[in-house]
């Protein structure tokens, strides 16, 4: 699957918004960031306090020392709003741009003291390759492409500004050797070169993350996935005050299918009601594969309307019969028994949920198989 996606898809994929469990990811990512940058920041008084103690230029280490007081007054703001996990949505674009904007400030107030400082400055223009590999945390491509784009405009701009003012013995330094078009372009595409690997490693955490939640056999969403999305399904139904309904489904009388026709045939069973199911949902659905014959369905509905919505499809399970493509197979008629749960009257977390709708599956089977039960008998 991953192969055969072109490179315009990949490219699309890293711009597009992540998923909810890849932004939830990214929020931690975004306080680990947060934290690294108030360490980073705290090393950046080293620079200035060994470029004084090493006999550099003062104005440097005072320029140094005031952009390092900088950078640490705004790494420990960023870090009390990273605090409040996904509560703003700007902020990882704000502190990717004030990562990459602070790097071009300390730069251009080294070149306003000597000019080839601007460009020459290995350590400072080095912080740019810092920022841009430090957007991997966030797990969002939007936020790496941003960040890199960002430092090459601004970095492309410094270097003009510098070749267009400066003359031509005022590029060449006995610290930071000559500054030259040909290296500065060097730079350039290091930058646009590390914009991409870092995109190229988000794109992967990304597809990793993907793999790991989809169950092999049925290509259904599986029970890491829902344990995963589930708190976020519930956190947004509770802020809309809106009810959410898990429906536990499990196939009748699977073992004797494997029994009679084998366990190969077992799984086409299940990959043929999944897919009837499948077919018929809508967009805010979500059909998942628990495990074994067990299957999940997650609706945005009352308790009442889930079962309505469940009775639909277990009648349509009924009325798709399997069929085993042998000369001599006879159709099979599969049928399903399921227990209905809905926050938050059932209960406020997947686990609370899960364990009501199985009490009620169990309701389902004693009474006879192939019905929904949504109500305590
Ligand atoms: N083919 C196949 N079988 C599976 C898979 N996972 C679980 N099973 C089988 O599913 C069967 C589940 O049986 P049970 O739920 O105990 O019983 P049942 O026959 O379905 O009876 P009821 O659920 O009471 O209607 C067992 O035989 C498992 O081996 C799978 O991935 N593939």
């Amino acid at each position: 699957m991953d192969q055969n996606r072109n490179i315009g898809g990949t490219f699309r994929t890293v711009l597009s918004r992540p998923d909810e469990i890849m932004l939830a990811a990214g929020a931690s990512g975004e306080l680990l960031a947060a934290r690294l940058r108030v360490a980073l920041a705290a090393c950046l008084f080293l620079l200035p306090v060994t470029n004084a103690l090493t006999g550099g230029l003062p104005g440097e280490s005072v320029i140094g020392f005031g952009g390092a007081a900088f950078v640490n007054i705004f790494a420990l703001l960023w870090l009390r709003l990273a605090r409040r996990p996904r509560h703003y949505r700007w902020l990882p674009f704000a502190t990717a741009a004030f990562d990459v904007t602070a790097t071009t400030v300390v730069l251009a107030l080294l070149g306003a003291q000597y000019l080839p400082a601007a460009l020459n400055s290995m350590v400072v223009w080095c912080c740019y390759v810092l920022a841009i590999l430090m957007t991997a945390l966030r797990s969002d491509g939007r936020i790496t492409v941003f960040a890199g784009a960002l430092a090459l405009v601004q970095y492309g701009m410094l270097i003009a500004m510098v070749f267009l003012t400066a003359s031509a013995d005022q590029l060449l330094s006995p610290e930071y050797g000559a500054v030259t078009p040909g290296s500065q372009i060097q730079r350039l595409i290091l930058l646009a070169l590390t914009t991409a690997l870092t995109a190229t490693i988000v794109y992967r955490m990304q597809r990793l993350v993907q793999m790991s939640g989809i169950d092999g056999l049925t290509g259904l969403p599986n029970r890491t996935w829902l344990l995963h999305r589930m708190p976020w399904l519930l956190e947004a139904a509770h802020e809309q005050g809106r009810s959410l309904s898990l429906a536990l489904i499990d196939l009748d009388h699977f073992k004797a299918i494997n029994t009679d026709l084998g366990h190969r045939v077992g799984d086409r069973v299940l990959c043929h009601v999944a897919a009837v199911l499948q077919d018929a949902l809508n967009e805010s659905e979500w059909l998942v594969r628990l495990g074994g014959e067990e299957l999940v369905l997650v609706m945005p509905l009352p308790v009442g309307a889930a079962w309505e919505r469940m009775e639909v499809l277990r009648q349509r399970a009924a009325a798709h019969p399997f069929h085993p493509g042998t000369p001599r197979g006879e159709p099979i008629r599969i049928t399903v028994s399921v227990g209905v749960a809905a926050s938050p009257h059932d209960g406020h977390d997947t686990s609370q949920l899960l364990g009501r709708a199985d009490r009620r599956l169990k309701h389902a089977k004693r009474g006879g198989r192939n019905r929904v039960v949504a109500r305590d008998e």
